[in-house]
């Protein structure tokens, strides 16, 4: 449904907007001087703002006003500085005293009932997995940060701290002057300019205070503070009228059907290459048991009953499955294993909400590829002519396999896993096709660098082809996959088309670029509603359970090839109200009858991260909040009226997906919204961008070279790492269904599928 009605695009409200400024509430200003024109989500403060103290507003590009705003960085913040000093601004002794003794019962308390391999929730776990020692580094973190996170709720406690300055980061106590700065993380060092971005996203701001943003286990930032029950870190669970939410799964099996609906213009491809771009900017990490990264379990064995609290390790947070559920029924399934995502400390160390951590560089940096630290790119580099390894299978590279038991959670031998720069890549096998084709594109590029210039070191070439398959990337994620996704209109409001010509002028040095929750969490897990339950190829059809981390398919000779083809030609699913079974009651189901539910785990998990309710980010776009379940369409109102008490209850990963899509876009409003804000971070807070120059990126390309990147599409690329065994021709907008009326299909040597000519790069 649209909420066009009462809100955003409509002229008449922007008229309306308008009038309000000249009668005075708000100022009007033609241009902003020292900041930037933003959309209203940019200056998310805005909502707790007085009507007086509201920025000026402006112009933007495609209509609808914006607000002159500093925007990019501490959303969160608290406006009202001199507030500051009302509390306590050091840490007595009892505080932490308290903390460090509730810490420890805490970890003492934990449950030791094991997860057993093979069964789903151990395949949950392996979704946050990348390698032992990232395991054992993660858990020494997560517990400096629960460390803290307790003193923070200690201290708020006895010195009965106001939830609202606490969750806008109001109180100014900072532990690195405590005895608990142990816990507090140290900045990286960054010596001199480094032409070529770091594997780990560090040293990328110039500013010293800022050589951390954006970083491989950095935390992710907010649009809007938190909406923890504590203000720290207890999960919401309670409607606004009191009552006890209802559960997770129980909103799942209410709103979200599987309805077969085949989107009428976009294909499969653009479902994968979001899962490859979300794995790209975001891993969270759940909680583990001790330092060999064993899972947490919260439900009893056969998932028939929720552990008592006195059994229950202290980041459980199971889901509750009803009696009478429709599916799990069948099985005696009562709850679902759930466990809370690691944090991490900030880099200010101060006392703070919790905050989740991130395991990936969150820049668009083809960190999947290439991996998030100096060392798992080396374990992925053969140093010879700066090419990555590769698994030669009968004269077919495929990516290098891996005998890690925890990547496919398998320990049949002679079964096939493969590894990546990331720990997801087997997760299903349409992404691993991505995989190969990016790692090959990376050789290719490497060894046509190497003719060009036959005296250059592996370092150059690898570095080299590295900086351009990144630059093939983010050009073909703003160019092709940005517009499909959110539509033309938002994709000007945020100037996120690339230009024809000459370089961007958009690096902005206070943007940090760090993924939001609400990115992470809800908007980008879209992508969830957008998969297929099952693939065609030729003749045979295969359930998506059935290959997930399950890559022994890849092996037949014809299978890459063809899989292509089915990304190409099978339509992506609608993203609406629908989830496909082989997510919704089979995610990972191995060899269990039954499997998780990922749109009980997507609600549950927004939960855990804090995210305020769908309302709030309707009012931070500026649109009003819906009052009543009658504003929505009939049979969505009363679906939603049986899950929720009261429209303010409404999750934002459930409001957003029952959103109309915007005009010639995939997603509604609010998530187009939140996934434009995002993109715009990507690009005007990476001073590597392949757009800018060398006043700002210190490897920018050179005019030739970046005209020829402008040439790169998905297309393309897939053409040119094909092994054109049965793929020959792809259809021009390689996004676009190949029968959409106007696509074409190209063999791939026709010259309309225009290629990146290296040629530029020869020294
Ligand atoms: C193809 C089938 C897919 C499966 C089986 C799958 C499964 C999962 C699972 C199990 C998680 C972790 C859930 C949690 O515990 O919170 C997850 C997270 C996520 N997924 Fe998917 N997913 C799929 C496709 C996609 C697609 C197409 C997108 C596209 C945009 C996407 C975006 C995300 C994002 C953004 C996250 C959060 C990542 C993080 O911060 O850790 N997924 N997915
Ligand atoms: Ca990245």
């Amino acid at each position: 449904f649209s909420l066009r009605k009462n809100d955003l695009v409509g002229e008449k409200e922007y008229n309306e907007d308008l009038d309000v400024a000249k009668t005075g509430l708000l100022k009007m200003c033609k241009s902003c001087k020292s900041v930037k024109c933003v959309p209203q989500i940019q200056c998310p403060a805005h909502v707790r703002m007085a009507d007086h103290e509201k920025p000026q507003i402006c112009d933007l590009p495609a209509g609808k006003f914006g607000y002159c705003c500093k925007t990019g960085q501490n959303h969160t913040a608290g406006q009202n500085k001199a507030r500051r000093a009302a509390f306590q601004t050091i840490l007595p002794p009892d505080v932490i005293e308290d903390a460090r003794k509730n810490f420890k019962h805490l970890m003492h308390g934990v449950a030791q009932m094991p997860v057993n391999r093979g069964h789903p929730e151990f395949t949950h776990g392996i979704m946050f997995h990348s390698s032992p020692k990232d395991d054992l580094h993660n858990f020494a973190l997560s517990n400096s940060a629960f460390e803290l996170v307790i003193a923070s709720q200690v201290f708020r406690k006895k010195e009965q701290v106001p939830l609202d300055d606490l969750i806008t980061n109001n109180v100014q106590v900072e532990f690195s002057k405590t005895p608990l700065a142990q816990n507090c993380q140290s900045l990286p060092i960054c010596r001199g300019i480094h032409k070529y971005r770091t594997m780990d996203g560090t040293c990328n701001n110039p500013l010293s205070q800022r050589l951390h943003w954006g970083a491989a286990g950095q935390p992710m930032e907010r649009l809007l503070p938190p909406a923890y029950e504590d203000g720290i870190w207890t999960p919401r669970a309670h409607s606004k009228d009191g009552t006890p939410l209802l559960s997770a799964r129980d909103i799942s099996s209410a709103l979200f059907a599987d309805v077969h609906r085949p989107h009428p213009k976009y294909n499969l491809l653009i479902m994968q290459f979001a899962q490859l771009l979300a794995h790209d900017v975001s891993q969270s990490a759940s909680v583990r048991l001790d330092e060999s990264g064993g899972l947490v379990q919260c439900c009893s064995p056969g998932g028939r009953s929720i552990l008592p609290p006195e059994k229950s390790h202290f980041a459980c947070l199971p889901i509750p499955v009803s009696e009478n559920d429709e599916f799990y029924r069948a099985f005696g399934v009562r709850c679902l294993n759930m466990v809370r995502l690691s944090l991490v400390p900030s880099a200010d160390c101060q006392l703070s909400y919790g905050k989740q951590r991130n395991k990936v560089t969150h820049y668009l940096d083809a960190s999947p590829i290439y991996g998030s630290n100096e060392e798992s790119a080396r374990d992925l580099r053969t140093f010879r002519g700066g090419q990555l390894q590769m698994f030669n299978d009968f004269g077919r590279n495929l990516l290098p396999l891996t005998h890690d038991k925890n990547a496919c959670g398998s320990e049949e031998p002679g079964s096939t896993c493969f590894k990546s720069g990331d720990g997801r890549t087997n997760q299903i096998i349409s992404l691993i096709t991505l995989h190969i084709v990016f790692a090959r594109e990376h050789n290719r590029i490497a060894d046509i660098l190497s003719k060009l210039n036959p005296s250059s070191s592996d370092e150059w070439l690898y570095q080299e082809a590295r900086r351009i398959v990144i630059a093939e990337l983010q050009h073909i994620t703003y160019n092709e996959f940005l517009p499909a996704l959110i539509g033309p209109h938002q994709m000007k409001r945020f100037r996120l088309m690339p230009h024809q010509k000459g370089y961007s002028t958009d690096y902005n040095i206070d943007v940090n670029p760090a993924i939001t929750n609400e990115f992470s969490g809800a908007a980008f897990r879209m992508g969830h509603s957008s998969v297929v339950g099952k693939f065609h190829i030729h003749d045979e059809v295969i359930n998506i359970p059935d290959v997930m981390f399950n890559p022994s398919r890849m092996r037949k000779r014809e299978f890459y090839d063809d899989m292509l083809q089915t990304l190409y030609t099978q339509p992506m699913q609608e993203v609406d109200s629908s989830i496909t079974h082989g997510l919704s009651r089979f995610l990972f189901r191995g060899h269990s009858p039954f499997g998780l539910d990922l749109a009980a785990i997507n609600i549950q998990r927004g939960r855990d991260q804090g995210i305020r309710c769908y309302n709030d980010y309707l009012q931070v776009m500026g649109a009003p909040k819906l009052n009543n379940f009658d504003q929505f369409p009939k049979d969505i109102g009363a679906k939603l009226s049986r899950v929720y008490r009261t429209p303010d209850d409404i999750d934002l990963w459930v409001g957003g997906l029952l959103e109309r899509a915007v005009e010639d876009g995939i997603v509604g409003i609010t998530f187009a919204e939140i996934i434009a804000d995002q993109f715009a971070r990507f690009k005007q807070g990476d001073r590597y961008f392949y757009e800018y120059n060398d006043k700002v990126n210190p490897g920018a390309f050179n005019l030739a070279q970046l005209q020829e990147l402008r040439k790169a599409s998905i297309s393309r690329l897939i053409c040119d790492n094909a092994d054109h065994l049965t793929l020959h021709s792809v259809p021009v907008a390689g996004f676009v269904r190949a029968d959409f009326p106007g696509n074409r299909q190209v063999r791939c040597d026709d010259p309309n599928l225009p290629s990146v000519n290296l040629n530029a790069w020869r020294l």
